[in-house]
Formats: C-alpha cells, sequence, structure tokens
C-alpha cells in the first residue's frame, strides 16, 4: 500500500468504526487535510446518515457542502460525538503534532468539544519522538517577531510561512528544530507566550483512539 492507499484504509477504518454507534441526532466534526478529506469522500460514498456536521476550517465546510452534508457551526452545536482528523506526527500515547494545513486552531477547539477523538494516519506519522515535523504555531500578526524571538529563547527556529493567512486571519510560524520530550509542558509553555493563539502540539487533549494504517493493516492504538 502506498501513502494515499493507508490514509484512506485509515479512513475507511474510521467509518466502520463509527457506523454502529450512529444516531440519526449524531454530530461529526470533520477534520482538515488529505487524510480527513478521504474520511469525508468515504462517509459520502456510503451514503451514511447523521444529523450533522461540524467543520475545522472553512475548506473542509465546502468541501462537506458540496456533498450536500449539513454543515453546522460550532455555535449551534449542541455537543460533538466524534471528531476525525488525520496528523502532521503522532506517537503511541496518542498525542499529535497537527496545523501543517494551518488549521491547528479550529482543529483544537473542535477536538476539544468533541466526545470521541479519532485520529486517521498512515505510518509515516507515526513517531517515537514527536517534532520531526516543524511545530506550527498561529500567532497575532503583530505579535510575530516578539514570539519569534520567544521561541528561539525556548530552543527553537521559527519560520514564518509566507503568504499563508489562517481562517482566523492569522500567521503560522513553523517551529524547526524542536525536540519534544514533554509534549504536554511544552504545549503549555506555549500558550503562555503573549500572541500566540494555539500550537500544533495536541497532548493535553490527545486523540482517544489512533487508527494509523500500514503495509499489514490499520492497527488501533487506544
Ligand atoms: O492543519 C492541518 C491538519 O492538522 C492536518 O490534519 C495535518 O496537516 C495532516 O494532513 P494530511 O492528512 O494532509 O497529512
Amino acid at each position: 500500500m502506498d501513502q494515499n492507499q493507508q490514509k484512506k484504509a485509515a479512513a475507511e477504518a474510521a467509518v466502520e468504526r463509527i457506523l454502529p454507534l450512529l444516531k440519526s441526532d449524531t454530530i461529526i466534526g470533520f477534520g482538515t487535510g488529505s487524510t480527513a478529506n478521504f474520511f469525508i469522500d468515504a462517509m459520502a460514498r456510503h451514503k451514511i446518515d447523521f444529523d450533522a456536521a461540524v467543520a475545522s476550517s472553512a475548506a473542509t465546510a465546502e468541501r462537506l457542502r458540496s456533498l450536500h452534508v449539513p454543515v453546522l457551526e460550532l455555535t449551534s452545536a449542541s455537543r460533538v460525538d466524534f471528531y476525525v482528523d488525520g496528523a502532521d506526527e503522532c506517537n503511541e500515547h496518542r498525542q499529535l503534532v497537527k496545523g501543517g494545513g494551518g488549521a491547528l486552531t479550529r482543529e483544537k477547539i473542535v477536538a476539544a468539544a468533541a466526545s470521541e477523538f479519532i485520529c486517521i494516519a498512515d505510518e509515516s506519522k507515526f513517531v517515537d519522538v514527536l517534532g520531526n515535523f516543524p511545530l506550527p504555531i498561529e500567532v497575532i500578526p503583530m505579535a510575530r517577531s516578539l514570539v519569534a524571538r520567544k521561541i528561539v529563547a525556548l530552543g527553537g527556529d521559527p519560520v514564518y510561512r509566507e503568504g499563508f493567512t489562517t481562517d482566523n486571519g492569522n500567521i503560522i510560524l513553523d517551529v524547526h528544530n524542536l525536540r519534544i520530550t514533554d509534549p504536554t509542558a511544552l504545549e503549555s509553555d506555549l500558550n503562555q507566550i503573549t500572541g500566540v493563539v494555539c500550537n500544533g502540539l495536541f497532548a493535553r487533549r490527545p486523540a482517544d483512539v489512533l487508527l494509523l494504517a500500514g503495509a499489514g493493516g490499520v492497527r488501533t492504538i487506544s
């Protein structure tokens, strides 16, 4: 299986996992990125019936609407039963690095609201220690230099994501060369920097279930 086939297999495994649990009033949160798109397409292909979707980005909302899936604003959703999303990196503790597509803040909000967060990934995303993938940090534009200096002091190497604006109107700094030995502590430390909106570490609220697709099939880590 190549990487795309693995992403598709993980997405299909998520469909199989939630299918028996779906009710007519189920609300599903949909993530952002190529793996999440395979999940959206699989849900549409199987014509699976549920109440409504909550989207973690404008791009995902548009894809869902194009497939005639009703999309709710999170403010109008009484709850989110399942949230299914990909990751840029994951470890055996189901802690993640996310935000390669710049959607980290809304993804973290929907994940926080969800009763069950299912992460779907191909095996190239699985690491012993998080941090090979540059850690995305969403920053209020006027705080860009201030935040960059604070990150350098923490040992990171921030790179401004040229020409990119988040759905919230902010910028992204991608932080290289961080060896993340304590993801929970670093997630909190980064949140303390004035001007940081959100960072791409999902450690304080890890995924509940990781569906990891590899050559031999899909492994469930929960
Ligand atoms: O902002 C983007 C998200 O965090 C994605 O879930 C992440 O970048 C993984 O994307 P992909 O499934 O395309 O590898």
